[in-house]
């Protein structure tokens, strides 16, 4: 049980689960060349975070070249922290990898000491997903798990009980991004994220629903106890994220309202 304590990750000067809730900008170039003008256009922006969706790139079976590639990213990005995703076609991403090679890549990742947080879909093989997580916290990689459910929204208590295992797991940030039907579907997702956070989480969460009806917990999620939401800076990663200086503003507002 929580007791009501949500412990921050500090991650170079960004606090996830203290203050307003933070921006994540996903990048989604399929070239060296795509990434760097990507990140050029992020400069003096609302981006607390970066995430590299690494299933998008040309490169992806080469984990040398996607160890590199993320060097360059860090280098470019100078001090903004850098979260690494490769998303599998199990959960709406392009990597169509079976679970040892996610596991190599994501070890090359967190290995290659240019990545400050790691996405880990908690519903790989137990094994694969603990062997991840031993290496990044071994290379003080925060770990971001993470569900997705691009066909629906389960019921409460299954969304609360989904984060409760990533948080058992030994995840530092436990996310869930799902799909509503109808407006009930929203608040079915609002309602689980704020039970988790008052009831059990000892660490920040990351919640959203998706889509054209989600994007009110994309702007409003941290009244409920979701500690960041995803915007974009040209291209999108997953349906209803919005852009993320509107996003900025609006957080803006909610904070000069509380
Ligand atoms: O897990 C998430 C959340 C997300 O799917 C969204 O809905 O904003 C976008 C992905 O890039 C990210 O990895």
């Amino acid at each position: 049980m929580g007791d009501g304590t949500i412990a921050p990750v500090h991650i170079k000067d960004v606090v996830i689960g203290e203050g307003s809730s933070k921006i994540i900008v996903p990048l989604t170039g399929r070239t060296p060349d795509d990434l760097h003008t990507q990140v050029g256009a992020l400069t003096g922006g609302p981006a607390d975070i970066v995430e590299w969706r690494v299933d998008f790139f040309d490169e992806l079976d080469d984990h040398a070249s996607v160890a590199a590639q993320a060097h360059g990213l860090a280098r470019q990005l100078d001090g903004t922290p850098l979260l690494a995703t490769c998303r599998t076609a199990h959960e709406g991403g392009q990597a169509v990898i079976d679970d040892r090679t996610y596991a190599d890549l994501n070890v090359a990742l967190t290995e290659s000491g240019a990545v400050d947080l790691v996405d880990v879909e908690y519903r790989r093989d137990p094994e694969v997903v603990q062997r991840i997580i031993a290496a990044a916290h071994t290379g003080g990689v925060a770990v971001v798990a993470s569900n997705h459910d691009f066909d629906g929204t389960p019921d409460r208590d299954e969304i609360v009980s989904r984060l409760r295992a990533m948080q058992d797991l030994g995840a530092d940030i436990c996310k869930i991004a799902v799909m509503p039907r109808s407006a009930a579907d929203v608040l079915t997702l609002l309602d689980a994220t704020r039970i988790m956070h008052e009831q059990y989480a000892t660490r920040p969460l990351i919640t959203m629903s998706m889509g054209a009806l989600g994007v009110i917990s994309r702007l409003g999620g941290q009244v409920f106890g979701s500690a960041a939401t995803f915007g974009t800076v040209g291209a999108a990663s997953a349906p209803g994220q919005v852009d993320a200086a509107a996003l900025r503003a609006v957080l803006e507002l909610l904070d000069r309202s509380r």
